[in-house]
C-alpha cells in the first residue's frame, strides 16, 4: 500500500533525488526545506512518515522531531544524521524517533529502514483502531429467540449483510439494535471495524467531534489531532445508535458525508473520504419526528434504504425461555458460578412479565438473580421485577408501570415526610433502573441534560447498573 512521506531536506539535489526514489516505489511525497515549512505541510498531509534531516537553515530537525512527539504527531519520524553523530542518533532515538539513517544515504539502508518504519506506522494505526473497539465487541454475544419475528429478522440480516445498502434497525430500548448491527457487520465480512456511537449520550459539539475528528486547537481542551469515528470505521462499519436524538445542524453534516462521502475534521480544512458502511438505529417513531420538524426528511431516506424492525420483547413471549437460557450461561461465565437454572415458578413470572426495558432488563434481572443465588436454582424470591419495587410511577413516557404502590400514598410517615433531596434521589434512581442504567434515556425521561444526570448520580452516590 502506498503511503505519504515527507522529506524534510534543505540539500535540493539530495531531497528530489529522495523524492524520486519514494515516487518510484509508488509512495505520495510532500517535500520541505526548512522547519517552518514542515511544521505547516504536517498537519495539511499527515504524512505517515517524516524523513527529517537535522541541520536546517532556521533549526534543527532533533527540535521539530520533539515538538512533534510532544503533541502526538502519528507520523513515524526517521532521521537522517552524519556518519559521526552518534549521540544525536541515540538522543533522536530517545525522543521518539523509530529510526535513523546516515549520510551519505545508501539505497539498501534507506529502503529497509523505510520499509520497517512504514510497516511499524501500520501496526500502530491497528492498535488505534483496536483500542477504541469495546470489550463487548470482541467477546461478541449471539443473537438468541426462535419466534417466527426473529426468525425474519435473521433472514434480513442475511439479506443485508450481503449487500452494502445502508440499514435503519428501528425498535424499543433495549430491544437488540445493536446485537443486530454487530451481527451485520459481523455478517458482511468487511475487513474494517466495528465502531459504534450513541447519538444521545453526547451534547452536540462533543458527538461531532467523535463522528468527524478534530485538529489540534479546534476547540478549549482540543490539545491533539484526534480522528473520528467516521476515520477509524474505514472499510468498516459505522453505528449510529438512537439517531434521532441527533441536533439539526449535524444531521446536515451527516447528510453531506453519506451523499459526498467526503467530510473535513473540526478546524480542519483538507477534505477526507469514508467508505464506512452506515447503520443507524432509534427508538423514535422518524415519520413523526419529521413531521415535527425534529428530523430530515433527505436524512431519512439517505439511512433507511432498509429496515429492519425489533419487535418488544412482550409481543415474542415464546423467545423468554431460549433467551434466559442463554443469557444465564453467559452471565454464569462471567460471574465464575456453576450453571444455573430457573424454577417453573420463576420462569411463569418471568414469562409474563412485560419487560419495558426488553432484553436489557431481562439480562439485567438475570443477573441480579445469579449474584443472589443461594443453590443451583433462581427462584421467584430471586427475580427483582418491578412487581416489588416500593417507589411506583404508574407510567413513564407511555410504557405502563405494574407496580401498584406510590410514594405518596405510602403508609411509612418518614417515607412520606421525605425531603425533596430523598425524593429526587429516589426518582432518579427508579429511572436509571428502568432504563436498565441507561443514561441518555434516563436523561430523557427526566428532562435533564447528561451532564447534569451525571452530577445527580455522583451526588447521591446512585448505582448505574
Ligand atoms: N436476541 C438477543 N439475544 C441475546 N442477547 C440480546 C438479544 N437482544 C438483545 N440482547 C442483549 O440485550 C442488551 C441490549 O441490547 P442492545 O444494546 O443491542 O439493545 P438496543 O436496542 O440497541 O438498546 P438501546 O436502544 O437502548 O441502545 C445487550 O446486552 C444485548 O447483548
Amino acid at each position: 500500500m502506498n503511503s505519504r512521506i515527507l522529506i524534510v531536506e534543505d540539500e535540493s539535489a539530495l531531497a528530489q533525488m529522495l523524492s524520486m526514489h519514494f515516487e518510484d516505489e509508488g509512495h505520495e511525497v510532500f517535500h520541505a526545506s526548512c522547519l517552518r515549512e514542515a511544521r505547516e505541510l504536517v498537519p495539511l498531509h499527515q504524512p505517515d512518515l517524516i524523513l527529517m534531516d537535522q541541520g536546517l537553515p532556521d533549526g534543527k530537525g532533533y527540535d521539530l522531531l520533539k515538538e512533534l512527539q510532544e503533541h502526538n504527531t502519528p507520523a513515524t519520524m526517521v532521521m537522517m544524521t552524519a556518519e559521526h553523530d552518534l549521540e544525536l542518533a541515540i538522543a533522536a532515538i530517545k525522543a521518539g524517533a523509530f529510526d535513523f539513517v546516515h549520510k551519505p544515504i545508501k539505497t539498501d539502508e534507506l529502503n529497509h529502514t523505510v520499509n520497517r518504519a512504514l510497516e511499524h506506522q501500520k501496526l500502530a494505526r491497528q492498535v488505534e483502531v483496536l483500542s477504541s473497539v469495546s470489550n463487548e465487541a470482541l467477546t461478541e454475544p449471539r443473537l438468541l429467540g426462535k419466534s417466527q419475528a426473529m426468525l425474519d429478522v435473521s433472514k434480513e440480516i442475511a439479506l443485508v449483510a450481503g449487500s452494502n445498502a445502508r440499514v435503519l434497525i428501528t425498535g424499543e430500548s433495549g430491544t437488540g439494535k445493536e446485537l443486530v448491527a454487530r451481527a451485520i457487520h459481523h455478517h458482511s465480512q468487511c475487513p474494517g471495524p466495528f465502531m459504534a456511537i450513541n447519538c444521545a449520550a453526547l451534547v452536540d459539539n462533543l458527538l461531532e467531534s467523535e463522528l468527524f475528528g478534530h485538529e489540534r486547537g479546534a476547540f478549549t481542551g482540543a490539545t491533539d489531532r484526534k480522528p473520528g469515528k467516521f476515520e477509524l470505521a474505514e472499510n468498516g462499519t459505522l453505528f449510529l445508535d438512537e439517531i434521532g436524538e441527533m441536533a439539526l445542524p449535524l444531521q446536515a453534516k451527516l447528510l453531506r458525508v453519506l451523499q459526498e462521502g467526503t467530510f473535513e475534521r473540526l478546524g480542519g480544512s483538507q477534505q477526507l473520504r469514508s467508505n464506512a458502511r452506515v447503520i443507524a438505529a432509534t427508538n423514535r417513531n422518524l415519520p413523526n419526528e419529521i413531521d415535527a420538524g425534529n428530523f430530515r426528511e433527505d436524512l431519512y431516506y439517505r439511512l433507511n434504504a432498509m429496515q429492519i424492525q425489533l419487535p418488544p420483547l412482550r409481543e415474542r413471549a415464546e423467545d423468554i425461555p431460549t433467551l434466559v437460557e442463554g443469557l444465564l450461561e453467559r452471565i454464569c461465565r462471567s460471574e465464575g458460578k456453576p450453571n444455573l437454572t430457573t424454577t417453573p415458578e420463576a420462569m411463569a413470572l418471568l414469562k409474563h412479565y412485560h419487560w419495558p426495558g426488553n432484553i436489557r432488563e431481562l439480562q439485567n434481572v438475570l443477573t441480579q438473580a445469579v449474584i443472589r443465588a443461594r443453590s443451583n436454582f433462581i427462584g421467584e424470591q430471586e427475580l427483582c421485577i418491578s412487581k416489588d419495587a416500593h417507589y411506583g410511577v404508574q407510567s413513564i413516557n407511555g410504557f405502563t408501570h405494574s407496580d401498584n404502590a406510590s410514594t405518596h400514598s405510602s403508609n411509612n410517615a418518614n417515607e412520606a415526610l421525605s425531603t425533596l433531596a430523598d425524593l429526587e434521589a429516589k426518582h432518579i434512581q427508579y429511572v436509571l433502573d428502568y432504563t436498565g442504567g441507561h443514561k441518555g434515556k434516563s436523561a430523557k425521561i427526566l428532562d435533564i441534560s447528561r451532564p447534569a444526570l451525571d452530577r445527580k448520580i455522583e451526588k447521591y452516590g446512585l448505582t448505574v447498573k
